[in-house]
C-alpha cells in the first residue's frame, strides 16, 4: 500500500484508539506506586493519565491530561545523551557501555565489577558520566541543556521545578555515591558537585506529554527535527540512539517493554514514557503510578495497547 495512504488511514484511526486506551487503562491507575523518594513526587495524584501522539508532519492527537506538566526525570537522559553523543561521537563509548544492565537503574553492584564504567547511558551511573561530559564541554552546562530541550520541544517556557531539584539534592545520596565511586576510577573528570548539579537539574525539568512528543520527533526522523528542519544527530547516530532506547530505555524491564510495546522508548520515575516509530510518529504518555522497575504501569500498558490496536510498531 502507498505509504502516504497508510499514514492517513492510521491518523483516522487514532482518535477512537485513544478513547479505548483511556478506558482500558483506567482500572490500572490505582495499581502503580507513585515514586516516594522525594515529597514532590509522592504528592502527585496517581489518577492522572495523559497521552499525546505527534506525526512527523506535525499532526497531533491527545487525550486526558496531556498538557499537565510533570517531572521528566530519567527521560531527560535521552536529551543529555544526544548532546554528549554529538560532542564525543563514537569516543563516547570509552566512558560508558551500550549493553542492557539487567539491574535496577540506581544499582551500585555492577559498577564495582566493571571498574567504574556504567553499562549504558540510561542507568543513573551512565547518565552521570554523560553529565560529566557535558559539564566539561560547556561553560554553562545546565542552561545549555535546558535551552536544547526548549528548542526540540519548541517551547521556550520549559523550566526546572526548583522544589524537585532541591529534594533531588537533599535525598541524592545514592547518586552521589555512584558519582564518587566513578571518580575513583577517573571516569568523572569535573567536580562531583558540579556533575550532580547538572544531573539533578535536567531530571527536575517539567514537561507535558505534548512537549515530550514534540521533543522526541528528531528521533522519529533520523536525527532531524521535522518541524524545524534542524539536525541534532546524523541518521546513523539516530539509529544507534534508538537502538539503545529499545535495549536499555526501560532498565531491567527493557526486554518486557520491547516484547509488549515494540517501540524504542524512555521512561522516568515521574511516570512519563516517550517512544517513537521511525519515519512516522512519536508518542508520550504519563501516569504517575510505577511498576516494580520504576516504569509507569498504566503508561506502559497504554503504549502496548497503542501498538496492538493500531498494528503499527517498529517490527
Ligand atoms: N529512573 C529515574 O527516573 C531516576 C531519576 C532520579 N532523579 C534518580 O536519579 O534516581
Amino acid at each position: 500500500m502507498d505509504d502516504h495512504i497508510a499514514i492517513e488511514e492510521l491518523k483516522a484511526e487514532i482518535p477512537a484508539v485513544l478513547v479505548e486506551i483511556e478506558q482500558e487503562i483506567s482500572p490500572l491507575l490505582s495499581l502503580g506506586q507513585v515514586a516516594n523518594y522525594i515529597p514532590e513526587l509522592s504528592n502527585v495524584d496517581s489518577n492522572n493519565f495523559g497521552m499525546a501522539v505527534r506525526f512527523i508532519d506535525g499532526a497531533t492527537f491527545e487525550t486526558g491530561n496531556s498538557r499537565t506538566n510533570f517531572s521528566i526525570q530519567s527521560i531527560s537522559k535521552v536529551f543529555s545523551l544526544t548532546l554528549a553523543f554529538a560532542i564525543l561521537k563514537e569516543n563516547l563509548w570509552f566512558r560508558v557501555g551500550k549493553e542492557p544492565s539487567g539491574n535496577p537503574f540506581n544499582s551500585l553492584i555492577q559498577l564495582e565489577n566493571e571498574d567504574g564504567k556504567p553499562r549504558n547511558p540510561f542507568i543513573n551511573a551512565g547518565a552521570i558520566v554523560i553529565a560529566d561530559i557535558i559539564s566539561s564541554h560547556f561553560e554553562d552546562p545546565l542552561n545549555t541543556t535546558i535551552d536544547f530541550i526548549r528548542e526540540i520541544a519548541i517551547n521556550k517556557e520549559l523550566s526546572i521545578n526548583m522544589g524537585v531539584l532541591q529534594s533531588e539534592k537533599n535525598y541524592g545520596h545514592r547518586n552521589a555515591a555512584l558519582a564518587h565511586f566513578m571518580k575513583s576510577y577517573n571516569n568523572i573528570h569535573s567536580d562531583v558537585e558540579d556533575v550532580l548539579d547538572l544531573y539533578f537539574g535536567h531530571c527536575s525539568i517539567e514537561m507535558n506529554c505534548f512537549d515530550l512528543a514534540t521533543a522526541f520527533l528528531y528521533l522519529a526522523n533520523h536525527g532531524i527535527h521535522p518541524l524545524t528542519g534542524k539536525a541534532y544527530l546524523n541518521a546513523s547516530q539516530a539509529k544507534r540512539l534508538n537502538s539503545l532506547l529499545l535495549t536499555c530505555g526501560t532498565y531491567d524491564a527493557a526486554g518486557e517493554f520491547a516484547y509488549k510495546v515494540g517501540m524504542p522508548g524512555k521512561s522516568g520515575v515521574g511516570g512519563g514514557i516517550a517512544a517513537i516509530i521511525p519515519g512516522v510518529l512519536s508518542v508520550a504518555v504519563w501516569s504517575p503510578g510505577l511498576d516494580n522497575y520504576g516504569n509507569s504501569l498504566a503508561g506502559a500498558k497504554a503504549l502496548e495497547l497503542f501498538t496492538t490496536k493500531t498494528g503499527i510498531s517498529i517490527f
